[in-house]
Parts: C-alpha cells; structure tokens; sequence
C-alpha cells in the first residue's frame, strides 16, 4: 500500500471506549464538514437497532471476513467485545486518491495498526467524563443487553489505558465542546500537510523534480 503523503486526502482515526460518544461525535463532524467521509467496515457482529448493510457496517458471516483476512484485503483488523470488524484497503486508497479526508471509528488496536502504515494518521482518542457517565450512556442508548453493556465497561478501563498512544485526546462532556476540538483538529491537519504539501511542489518546481 501507497504511503499516506502521496494521496492528496488526509486520514483520521477516532476510538474511544463504547458509549463515550465517538459515533455522534463522528456523525455531528460530517453533518458540519462535507470534505471528511466515513469508512464503513466489516464485521462480524449481528446488526443492531436501525443499522443498515452497507451503511453502518457490512455485516458479514466468520467465513467471509476469514477469506478477506487471508486474501490480506483489510487495512486493519481486530476483534473487540467478542466480534471481529475491519477496514478494507481499496475503499480508503480509493477516496483519500480523490482528496478525501477519510474518517476511521476504530479501535484502539485498530488506530495502532493504522499509525503504522499512515505515520501521518492523526489518532484521536475520545474519552467520557466519568464511568458513571459511560454506564449511563450505554444504559440510555438502550441498544445492548445489560451482559453487552458490562463486557463493554469491562473492556473500556484496558482501551482507556492506551488513550497517551494517540496524538489527541478529547473529553466528551458537553458535546458542543467535544465537537469543537475535533473540529480544530481536523482544520488543523489540512492546513499542515496542506501547506508541506505546497512546499514539496515548489521545491520540486525548483530543483525541476517530477
Ligand atoms: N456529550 C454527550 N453528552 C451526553 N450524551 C452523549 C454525549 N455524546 C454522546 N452521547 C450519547 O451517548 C450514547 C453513546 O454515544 P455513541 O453511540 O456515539 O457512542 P460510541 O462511542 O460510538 O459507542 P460504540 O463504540 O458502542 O458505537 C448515545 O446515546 C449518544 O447520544
Ligand atoms: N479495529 C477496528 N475496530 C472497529 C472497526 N469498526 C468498528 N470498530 C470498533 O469496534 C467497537 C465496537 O463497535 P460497535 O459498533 O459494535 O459498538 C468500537 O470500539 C468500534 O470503534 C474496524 O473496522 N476496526
């Protein structure tokens, strides 16, 4: 796979643990921002509440997501609360090629993995203001059983502990505030490697590189 500083579209990753908000969070960036697009991965978890194929996932079966692991077709792939998810490659490569800037909500396994091949991925860790807020959340999202919600809580103090790995954190209190730091973040990187990129292109024009 190309290196991140040859697509022209830049690459986000957002993890966070269950109910801490990243969803909403992602969801509220895209409503504000029309140049930054979602990947939607594969899983092999069940669908739940309104989620739609090919929307909020692909759902698909073990023996699916085993062929796409062995024919290496995800970007990054990792089992979480007891389901496997991935991001395939070609859909990334194809839109950060067009200038996209692609939007990852993964986990932390995942984000690390990405940093990895993308070294220029920004990883954005989303944290909530407390546990109690976290349960409550999960409680009042009302979406999972009270088994799923307490492997989610069990699971989110180890996610947590990898939240100094990432290059931002952002606590999910009040969601207009919480919006407003990814916002800046996302304004922040394309003015970066927007301007290193128009730097390359006239030291280049210079040196008459191509
Ligand atoms: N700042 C906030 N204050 C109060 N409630 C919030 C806030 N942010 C998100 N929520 C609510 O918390 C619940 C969990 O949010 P969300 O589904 O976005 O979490 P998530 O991190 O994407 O979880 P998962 O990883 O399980 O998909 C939702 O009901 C959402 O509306
Ligand atoms: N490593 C990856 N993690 C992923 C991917 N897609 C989602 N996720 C993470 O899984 C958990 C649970 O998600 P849920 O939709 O079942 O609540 C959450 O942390 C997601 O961010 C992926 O492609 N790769």
């Amino acid at each position: 796979m190309t290196k991140a500083m040859d697509y022209p579209g830049n690459l986000f990753v957002v993890a966070a643990p269950s109910g801490a908000g990243k969803s909403s969070l992602v969801k509220a960036l895209m409503e504000l921002d029309k140049r930054v697009s979602p990947s939607v991965s594969h899983t092999t978890r069940a669908p739940r509440g309104q989620e739609v194929h090919g929307r909020e996932y692909y759902f698909v079966s073990h023996e699916t997501f085993d062929q796409m692991v062995t024919q290496n077709a995800f970007l990054e792939w990792a089992s979480v609360h007891g389901n496997r998810y991935g991001t395939s490659k070609t859909a990334i490569e194809q839109r950060m090629s067009q200038g996209v800037d692609v939007v990852l909500e993964i986990d932390f396994q995942g984000a690390i993995q990405v940093k990895r091949i993308f070294p220029n991925a920004v990883l954005v860790f989303i944290l909530p203001p407390s546990w109690e807020e976290l349960r409550s959340r999960l409680e009042r999202r009302n979406e999972d059983s009270a088994e799923t919600i307490e492997l989610r809580l069990q699971n989110a103090a180890q996610e947590m502990a990898h939240a100094r790995e990432f290059d931002f954190v952002i606590i999910n209190e009040l969601f207009e505030r919480a919006l407003f730091d990814l916002k800046a973040i996302v304004h922040a990187q394309r003015l970066r490697y927007g301007a290193q990129r128009i730097a390359r292109a006239d030291t280049f024009g210079a040196l008459n590189i191509h």
